[in-house]
């Protein structure tokens, strides 16, 4: 069996993008830059004003009292076409072009105005309130990397540098197809013998989302090989990455990679050496990747975490090791040692601290809602007491 560093070398190895694409601003939210962000225009086109007031000379300002005569107005999108000659000055605002000739503005609180005469009886200050042309970026500057997941900081920086559509990875498209004879579409479980609710598949598509994935399909199939594979030629057709929950382990009616196995299924890994989520696995199917998750629902939900979302991020575009930033965080619990396998502990953060779940079964689903962190515990790590720094992963 691998170790999870393994497979974890082996996802990031797999986790290629896929191409790019030009797309609109307007819809690029949360998506991977394919080239950097190139300015098309100077911000500000030119000096501007930083304040309402009135535009004038600095030298104007020597004797005061100043008492200067207003020639014009000069707002943003419409500014004065003439200029300030000595002993006037221009009514301004907020954004618009500082009018040939003023070289400061003095903000209208300390102006009083006697019909078209600005009269300024104390010196204003050092500050000019003028923005100059080009003191955000200039044209030609690079504002945003390539590589960069594009937020609504970044969106700002990119339609401000004038960029109608910009070029971003195409996202994978992801299809999740949930096995077992067992599962009823929740709502529909109560009441039918033996029946249980599927919940896997809405965590798994949602986490795939979240590291940029396209979720086409969520499908359930039956423990049936024959259904199964019609089921797997149809996906390997629709998706980039499929996600198979359940059916991973050693049960006679766990066809998960079985049914896979007539299309050419090349296993990457089979089985990591962690708990919970051991018998997790990855696959290349036709070019296609085919990530295999235990169908128990914490398992599902913590291998998906630490593989599938590297492996999604990846085919995004992103590092698949930026799914996977560990940091110290101090126990308020002891840990016991941990056995021969790694052991990702769930756990909670309370401020700046770890507290171990008290469930740690593999199978649990109500203790999902409260476990927002991973502990990682190295194979035979002695325990761990109060206070010591463990490393954790955002859950
Ligand atoms: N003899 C052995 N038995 C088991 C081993 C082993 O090594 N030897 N491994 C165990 C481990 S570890 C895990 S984890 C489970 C994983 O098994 P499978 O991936 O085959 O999962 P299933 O048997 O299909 O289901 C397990 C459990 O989870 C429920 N389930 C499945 N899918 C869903 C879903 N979409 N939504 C909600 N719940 C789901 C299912 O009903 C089962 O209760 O195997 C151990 N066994
Ligand atoms: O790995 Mo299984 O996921 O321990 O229950």
């Amino acid at each position: 069996m691998i170790s999870f560093d393994q497979a974890a070398a082996i996802v990031s190895n797999a986790a290629r993008p896929l191409g790019n694409e030009r797309v609109p601003i307007g819809e690029v939210h949360r998506r991977v830059l394919a080239e950097p962000v190139i300015a098309r225009v100077n911000s500000p086109p030119s000096d501007v004003s930083a304040m309402d007031g009135y535009a004038v000379r600095e030298e104007d300002l020597r004797q005061l009292p100043a008492r200067l005569r207003v020639i014009g107005e000069s707002f943003a999108g419409s500014g004065f076409g003439g200029g300030v000659s000595p002993g006037s000055c221009a009514r301004i605002f907020t954004g618009a072009p500082v009018p040939k000739g003023a070289d400061r503005v003095v903000i209208q609180e300390v102006v009083r105005r006697e019909d078209d005469v600005a009269i300024i009886g104390e010196h204003p200050g050092a500050a000019k309130h003028i923005r100059v042309r080009g003191s955000d970026f200039q044209k030609g500057d690079s504002l945003v990397e390539a590589g960069t997941r594009l937020g609504y900081r970044q969106l700002v920086a990119a339609a401000g540098a004038d960029l109608s559509d910009v070029v971003v990875r195409r996202r994978p498209t992801a299809l999740i197809l949930g096995t077992g004879d067992e599962l009823a579409a929740p709502g529909s479980a109560a009441g039918k013998p033996g029946a249980i609710p599927e919940s896997v598949s809405f965590g798994v598509a949602a986490l795939a989302e979240d590291w940029g994935a396209l979720v086409n399909e969520r499908i359930h199939l039956p423990d049936d090989l024959k259904a199964m594979e019609l089921a797997a030629a149809r996906a390997l057709k629709l998706a980039d990455l499929i996600v198979v929950t359940g059916g991973a382990s050693v049960g006679e009616k766990d066809f998960a990679k079985a049914m896979f196995e007539n299309q050419g299924l090349e296993l990457l890994f089979s089985k990591v050496a962690i708990k919970p989520g051991k018998p997790v696995w990855l696959g290349r199917v036709k070019g296609k990747l085919v990530m295999g998750l235990p169908g128990n629902p914490t398992s599902a939900l913590v291998t998906a975490r630490l593989l599938l979302a590297p492996l999604v991020a990846g085919l995004s575009g992103l590092d698949p090791q930026s799914a996977l930033r560990w940091r110290k965080a101090p126990l308020l619990a002891s840990l016991p040692a941990c056995g021969d396998r790694e052991t990702f502990v769930r756990a909670r953060a309370v401020h700046e601290s770890v507290e171990p779940t008290a469930s740690q079964d593999s199978s649990a689903q109500k203790t999902l809602v409260e476990a927002n962190l991973l502990v990682r515990r190295r194979p035979g790590a002695p325990s761990a007491e109060t206070g010591e720094a463990v490393w954790v992963l955002d859950f």
